[in-house]
């Protein structure tokens, strides 16, 4: 999904549009045609239109309440604009100051002082769905239409083998210039690699992401899941799953085929495994960083008894 002036198009559970008093300015949007839909994702009967994100608002500050997914988005998930706040929306200002003084409090009422967080970012080539995807994770929805994303950052909240995990989700552009795709690699911990099974190409697009993700994140180790979408589109399929298996091996990651349009394929499980994986990575890290600390200062125990003994 692109920022604010997108126009978006969100397939309700219930079949139902977006109020158009939602909507106080229509935008002009950039053409953009998307690929036949299968059958499990035609438009519900009735469906006629979408809503525009105002331009004009912008989505600092409370602007997200502006944003047609606002309301999908509640409780855990709020969606800010390049850069997220420090705290998490919607806090009055007595939650603020408990958080400020308790490092607690999450509007959902989720002790934040025990929680991890997590910033992930996903990448892929232009029209892979890496937006749609997004959006079904954080709404279960799916998006029918809209323009080439600019940038787009959400929090969200979830409950992972019992721990809380602060998300910051950061939906990139398919046709960022490499200063930005570099800055976003820099950004973030864990990295969703999408590529289209009907798009040959989309896949070959892989490898070099990953090969950037390196050279960026040196010498981290890069936490990376790779997720193969529209599954959907059997009948259009280029990449086979065994070639999508492949691949996630020679990358060392997980690997899911899902389709954002219908659900199918552990779309959510892909993001909590990567949650997973950047939490494991971390305390590795922190076990190797400890473990080097004591060795230094048994090395130095060491030479002052040598010192003292000579
Ligand atoms: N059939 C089908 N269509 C999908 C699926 N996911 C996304 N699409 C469609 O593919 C088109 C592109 O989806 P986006 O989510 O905008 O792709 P993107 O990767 O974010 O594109 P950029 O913002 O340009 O980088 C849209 O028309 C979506 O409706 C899917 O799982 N199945």
């Amino acid at each position: 999904m692109s920022l604010s002036h997108l126009l978006v198009k969100v397939q309700q559970q219930d079949g139902t549009q977006w109020p158009q008093s939602n909507t106080p300015h229509r935008l002009q949007s950039r053409s953009y045609v998307p690929p036949p839909p299968a059958s499990g994702c035609a438009a519900p009967v009735g469906w006629s239109g979408g809503v525009s994100v105002p331009q004009s608002v912008g989505l600092l500050g409370s602007a997200h309440f502006c944003s047609p997914l606002f309301p999908l988005l509640l409780p855990c998930t709020t969606r800010v604009a390049s850069r997220p706040p420090a705290r998490p929306a919607f806090l009055s200002q007595r939650q603020k100051d408990e958080t400020l003084s308790q490092g607690a409090l999450h509007p959902c009422g989720i002790n934040m002082a025990k929680s991890a967080e997590v910033k992930l970012a996903v990448f892929g080539k232009a029209g892979v769905g890496k937006s749609a995807l997004v959006v079904r994770f954080l709404t279960k929805r799916f998006i029918w239409e809209y323009d080439p994303t600019l940038e787009s950052t959400y929090r969200h909240q979830a409950n992972i083998d019992e721990e809380v995990v602060n998300m910051e989700i950061l939906d990139t552009a398919g046709q960022e210039d490499m200063l930005q795709r570099e800055g976003h690699m820099r950004w973030g911990d864990g990295f969703i690699i999408v590529y289209d099974i009907t798009d040959r190409v989309s896949f070959e697009e892989v490898a070099p992401l990953k090969g950037l993700l390196e050279e960026v994140k040196k010498p981290k180790h890069v936490t990376l899941v790779l997720v193969g979408n529209k599954a959907d589109l059997e009948h259009a399929r280029q990449v086979s799953t065994e070639e999508g298996e492949r691949l996630a091996a020679e990358l060392a990651c997980a690997f899911y085929e899902c389709s954002a349009c219908t659900g199918e394929g552990a779309v959510s499980e892909a993001f909590h495994e990567l949650c997973r994986e950047v939490r494991r990575r971390r305390m590795v890290q922190g076990k190797a960083r400890r473990r080097s600390s004591t060795t230094h200062v048994k090395q130095a125990i060491n030479k002052m008894l040598t010192k003292i003994s000579s």
